[in-house]
């Protein structure tokens, strides 16, 4: 089994090594680095991996996940870009940054694979979504799905189709969140206890989103089979479409989409 570095373990590096240990990966072949003494201790009490620094990772570690902000991306890589030996497997967790970015800052020849996951790996639901670069081969690729498999769904994307899948799955978590909060509130606002709204919204939520994955069938069906003539649900339904909600999601997710593009525009010209 491969030994692999996670540079910058914050919140989604946590993610990934949390699904990397619990999927059985052996502790002493994972590698965590962070910048904070008192971060990298909790990681090593936490999770009973190695924490060293960027150097020292990226040189015991034959895959190298690269999982700072995107923002943080070419200070790192000024740091060890020429350091990364061209036969270690780069993987970048970083939004918008293309396969490019990392192969201009890197050895020639250096095969990166830029990923799209999202925090629902904490409870193997992950959706990650795999993009070859210019100098990732077929195994490369089975590396980074073996990597990525235990911690839920994935799938292969052309890189084009990146910066779109990050404004669907990478931030989607956010967005369902953002809408039960609103729906607990609504169930203040009709006067019920706060835990019995969060109760009937979470188990709402999860019946709703199995029957969406092992029924087959299409989100319109579904909403129809709860929408009665002249009932509760169409009153309901009429007044997310007076407030514009699909046309706010349309438009979140492109503005998401085009976050994604500018941050790439600005972490070039840094
Ligand atoms: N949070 C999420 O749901 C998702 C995040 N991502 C991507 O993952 C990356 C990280 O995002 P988060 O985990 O949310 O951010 P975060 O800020 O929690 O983690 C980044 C970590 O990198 C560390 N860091 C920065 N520069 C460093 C350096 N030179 N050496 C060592 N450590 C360094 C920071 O101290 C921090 O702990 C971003 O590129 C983001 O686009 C991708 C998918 C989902
Ligand atoms: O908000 C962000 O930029 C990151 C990328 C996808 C999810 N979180």
């Amino acid at each position: 089994m491969d030994t692999v570095a996670v540079i910058g373990a914050g919140k989604i590096g946590e993610v990934l090594l949390t699904g990397l240990v619990k999927a059985g990966w052996p502790a002493g072949r994972l590698i965590a680095t962070a910048r904070r003494p008192e971060r990298a201790q909790d990681l090593r009490d936490r999770l009973g991996i190695r924490v060293l620094d960027n150097l020292g990772a990226v040189g015991e570690a034959e895959v190298v996940a690269i999982a700072v902000k995107p923002q943080d991306a070419g200070v790192l890589l000024e740091e060890l870009g020429g350091k990364i030996p061209a036969d270690k497997l780069v993987i970048s967790l970083c939004a918008g940054l293309p396969t490019t970015f990392f192969e201009r800052r890197l050895q020639p020849g250096t095969p990166v694979i830029r990923v799209m996951t999202n925090t629902p790996a904490l409870v193997d639901e992950a959706m990650t979504a795999i993009s070859a670069g210019a100098h990732a081969l077929p195994a490369h690729m089975a590396l980074a799905e073996e990597l990525f498999k235990p911690l839920g769904k994935t799938i292969r994307v052309p890189e084009s189709q990146q910066d779109a899948v990050t404004a669907l799955s990478g931030s989607g978590p956010a967005y369902f969140y953002f809408l039960v909060e609103a729906m607990i509130d609504a169930g203040i606002l009709l006067g019920l206890p706060r835990q019995v709204a969060r109760d009937l919204i979470v188990q709402t939520a999860i019946g709703s989103a199995v029957m969406l994955r092992d029924s087959g069938e299409h989100p319109v069906t579904l909403r129809e089979a709860v929408t009665s003539p002249a009932g509760t649900t169409i009153s309901a339904i009429r007044e997310l479409e007076n407030h514009g909600v699909r046309a706010a999601l349309l438009a979140a997710l492109e503005a998401a989409r085009d976050r994604a593009r500018e941050i790439a525009q600005q972490s070039e010209a840094l």
